[in-house]
């Protein structure tokens, strides 16, 4: 569903990504640990065809997002490390607003539907998204993938700033889309919940994926002590 073939990108003498080969399928869940300036953020930019590569090809179902950027955007979600719904709408709005852009009409019941799926009950939905915490923001993008029945979710750490508790219920929403087939790209420094809900990690160091582990062969302390081997290497 998501695939980097010999990804790269570079700023001038600078490789902020170097020959990524990554495949993702659908209903699984890869997340890509690293050091700040890993090629994380840069990845994820890659597929959302924020950025161009400077070789290579980043693939969503199929299809280059360079040559099909419309059909490839139609598929993904994207939920940043700063949620950008608009504080100004209520919640049901913003979803409203979003499925629309991504070509999907629902009525109001649908809507709710899809916000109670996610936890965020009806009271919550019509109040002003400016009154709400960062897990409950994030819950409105999820509630906007749902709608727009996207195949392939981005996320760049979704868990910076949730409390144990919100971050322990996203993650297990997280794990609810992957069960219906979304394909999910997490960027996350968060080593134990990258273990709990990844069924693969990724170890990037400079541009670099390191190492990929399946998460169902190593133990959450195996984990941290291979990153950090890594990261004094
Ligand atoms: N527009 C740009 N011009 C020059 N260098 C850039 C640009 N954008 C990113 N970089 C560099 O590319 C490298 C990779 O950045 P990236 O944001 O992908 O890292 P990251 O792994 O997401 O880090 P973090 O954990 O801090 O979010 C960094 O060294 C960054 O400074």
């Amino acid at each position: 569903m998501l695939e980097a073939k010999n990804l790269s990108k570079n700023y001038g003498h600078y490789t902020a990504l170097s020959q990524l080969n990554l495949s993702i399928e659908a209903g699984e869940v890869f997340c890509l640990l690293g050091a700040n300036g890993a090629g994380k953020t840069t990845t994820i930019h890659l597929f959302l065809n924020f950025i161009e590569p400077s070789e290579g090809e980043a693939r969503v179902n199929g299809r280059s997002v360079v040559d099909a950027p419309h059909l490839a955007r139609a598929e993904l979600a994207y939920i940043p490390e700063r949620v950008n719904v608009y504080d100004q709408l209520t919640g049901v709005e913003n979803l409203d607003f979003f499925a629309q852009l991504g070509g999907q009409r629902h009525g109001r019941s649908e809507l709710l539907d899809y916000l109670s799926q996610v936890g965020l009950p009806a009271r919550a939905a019509y109040q002003r998204v400016a009154t709400y915490s960062k897990g409950m923001r994030q819950k409105v993008c999820l509630a906007i993938a749902l709608a727009k029945q996207a195949r392939a979710l981005l996320l760049d750490e979704p868990t910076s700033g949730l409390d144990p508790k919100a971050a322990n219920e996203f993650i297990q929403l997280l794990g609810d889309l992957a069960e219906r087939g979304v394909a999910i790209l997490m960027a996350t420094h968060d080593l134990f919940r990258a273990r709990e809900v990844g069924h693969r990690v990724g170890i990037m160091k400079q541009g670099h994926l390191l190492e990929t582990v399946p998460t169902s062969s190593i133990s959450a302390t195996d984990l941290e002590k291979l990153y950090l081997q890594h990261m004094h290497d």
